[in-house]
């Protein structure tokens, strides 16, 4: 239901947005995304080794649309309604890109109910992989902005290709948005909050070593062995004894996730008050702007 919701909204998007009061975005921009329907995430799952690997196939740059969300999601549920998935390892089959964070299409002259329900799309995803008690490894092979950044933060272990080309970070700043509590909470579990400080209020995109040096990730290996170490890893997780790690992990997440849990309404409601702003949506006009000119 929800995902037919996605694809309609999808279609009617050319025509929202050449209503819209902010709408000095140019046609050739929202021409040349096509609404596919092909699977916007492959799951390939083994049996003998409760190991899933999950391959995001959004192109161009595997932004979080409401549709791409929804298929994450039902294909989590569904590797969590197997007993026998103990791991799961997120990586990219897109070049050069990890995931360009939430798709700012889907916050971008749209009326505050499809925000509201995108926003609730983006608290589902997050609340599935944090609180998953599997064990997840993001397996970064590519650039990993914003909500890129987030998704690799819910996982357990972060595996980046050290290639200079590529950076990771919440750099909503950047754009004249803000990250919401939840965001940040969970960069905070990760960097600690000096380090949180700075690259939030500076919306900082780290470079794959300095992002090694602050633990923003675990590991940096070459681009061809990003999937390999990955898969070395998740042997080693899956050899602890799998009750006391799984304890372990959501005592460590629990006060986070209760937080958003609580306060879901109001974030979504705080979240569609400040994304629909006049002043909000010109910076997200300026910024997809900006995007275009450095690509020409
Ligand atoms: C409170 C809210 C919190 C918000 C959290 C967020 O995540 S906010 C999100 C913050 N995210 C960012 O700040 C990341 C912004 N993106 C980037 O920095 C780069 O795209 C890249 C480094 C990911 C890939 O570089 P690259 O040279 O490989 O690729 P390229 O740059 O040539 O782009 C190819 C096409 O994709 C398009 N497009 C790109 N991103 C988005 C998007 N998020 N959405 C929609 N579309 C996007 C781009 O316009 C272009 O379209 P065209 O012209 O083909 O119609």
């Amino acid at each position: 239901m929800a995902l037919r919701t996605a694809f309609r909204g999808r279609a009617a998007l050319s025509g929202l947005l050449s209503c819209s009061s902010h709408g000095r975005l140019s046609l050739s921009f929202i021409s040349q995304r096509k609404n596919s329907t092909s699977p916007k995430i492959k799951v390939d799952y083994d049996q003998t080794t409760g190991v899933a690997v999950m391959r995001m196939q959004s192109p161009p740059v595997n932004s979080l649309s409401l549709d791409f969300l929804t298929e994450v999601c039902i294909s989590l549920e569904k590797l969590e309604m197997d007993k026998g998935c103990r791991g799961i390892i997120i990586t990219s089959n897109q070049p050069k890109v990890f995931s360009a964070g939430l798709d700012i299409l889907e916050m971008y002259g749209k009326s505050p109910e499809h925000c509201g329900e995108f926003w609730k799309a983006v608290q589902e995803m997050w609340l599935k992989l944090y609180g998953s008690n599997m064990v997840t490894i993001a397996a970064i092979n590519g650039s990993s902005p914003a909500g890129g950044c987030l998704m690799s933060l819910t996982c357990d272990y972060r595996i980046m290709a050290d290639n200079p080309r590529y950076s990771i970070g919440l750099n909503e700043t950047q754009l004249g948005i803000v990250a919401p509590f939840w965001f940040k909470d969970t960069m905070v579990n990760t960097v600690g909050h000096r380090n949180t400080e700075m690259a939030l209020e500076l919306g900082l995109l780290y470079k794959p070593a300095e992002a090694l040096k602050i633990g923003l990730v675990d590991q940096l290996v070459p681009e061809d062995q990003v999937l390999t170490a990955a898969t070395q890893t998740m042997t080693k997780w899956l050899a602890i004894p799998e009750h006391a790690r799984q304890i372990t992990k959501s005592m460590m997440r629990k006060p986070t996730i209760e937080k958003l849990r609580s306060n879901r309404e109001a974030d979504i409601q705080n979240f569609v008050n400040f994304i629909t702003k006049e002043s909000i949506q010109k910076s997200l006009r300026m910024y997809m702007e900006m995007l275009k000119q450095k690509k020409a």
